[in-house]
């Protein structure tokens, strides 16, 4: 199952785990088909395509946990580590939500100690909850991971539990460190310095909290430089995200082509390796052929003259 395979990965010492950014299902598809070891469901990009709102505490428990569940479950060999911000409430209500992301498949989640009304980790202005706050979040999601686990077993209870700190622009590098190391006293299995200004920056925490996997996150124009997987990996850190490399893309893209349709009066048909772009081709990443093999191994007839 896919939490037990999340575990095996970021286990493996010296290895790092590169995370793509998704956040709908064709995004989900455009990466799974890329073979990669593991996803990352943004709350920034669910926000932003499911809302049509910024990433400020916006998205709902629901929201995030509908989308997550629809990723997860496109392809279930391959782990889907997903944001779930600050947990959506107090312990009892981070504890609805560990148990509602284990059962609808994600391999691991990250948890955050900005106050409700949160926002992303790289803009300004962020707010923090007190240190015993944040650890009563862990302790809840410890507690129901535990719960759920002699439920369901290991293989799919046992999510990773990854616990960010925000705490490195208002209280500094040593107070944020502290606040991980409690964090990973408490039961959590990942660290995750949210917003690190250098790469010395991560060596520090990769080496202060070993052996603890620490986890890196690289948003597009934000507060952290450019860090390859390779120097990431020379850092110590085990796994890296990238929340922002398909919305970026879409967006840029998007924009061209709305553009486009707007001063022209005409939508260019894309071509991809000499072939035009049509629905049948977007569909193929989707699982198109897949579907059509299902129905008539069932003994459906819809699709016998193809199409
Ligand atoms: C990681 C993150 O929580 C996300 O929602 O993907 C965001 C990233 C972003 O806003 O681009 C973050 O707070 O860093």
């Amino acid at each position: 199952m896919a939490a037990a395979r999340l575990r095996d990965l970021i286990s493996q010492q010296g290895r790092i785990i590169v995370c793509p950014g998704v956040y709908d299902g064709l995004t989900a598809r455009i990466a799974l088909r890329d073979g990669f070891d593991c996803l990352y469901m943004t709350g920034a990009g669910t926000s932003l395509s499911r809302l049509g709102m910024p990433d400020l505490g916006l998205a709902t428990m629901n929201d995030m946990l509908a989308n997550a569940g629809m990723i997860a479950s496109l392809d279930r060999r391959v782990p889907l580590i997903a944001d779930a911000d600050t947990g959506y409430g107090g312990p009892v209500m981070v504890a609805r939500t560990v148990k509602a992301y284990i059962a609808a498949g994600v391999a691991g989640l990250h948890l955050e100690d900005q106050v409700l009304a949160k926002r992303c980790g790289h803009l300004l202005g962020k707010e923090i909850v007190p240190a015993d706050v944040f650890l009563s979040r862990i302790r809840a999601a410890v507690i129901a991971r535990d719960e759920m686990r002699a439920v369901v077993g290991a293989a799919a209870g046992d999510i990773v539990l990854i616990a960010r700190t925000d705490a490195l622009q208002a209280e500094g590098f040593d107070a944020a460190v502290a606040r991980l190391r409690s964090a990973v006293d408490a039961g959590a299995d990942v660290a995750f310095l949210e917003g690190l200004t250098s790469l010395e920056q991560g060596r520090r925490v990769c080496a202060l909290l070993a052996p603890t996997p620490v986890l890196l996150n690289m948003v597009p124009g934000g507060v952290t430089p450019d860090i390859s997987a390779e120097e990431a990996r020379e850092a110590g850190f085990r796994l890296v995200i990238h929340p922002g490399v398909l919305l970026s893309a879409v967006f840029e893209a998007g924009v061209a082509a709305s553009r486009e349709l707007r001063d022209t009066g005409r939508v260019r048909t894309l071509v991809r390796e000499g072939k035009a772009v049509g629905p049948r081709e977007l569909f193929e990443v989707a699982g198109l052929a897949e579907c059509l093999a299902l129905d008539k191994m069932a003994g459906g007839q819809a699709y016998e003259g193809g199409v």
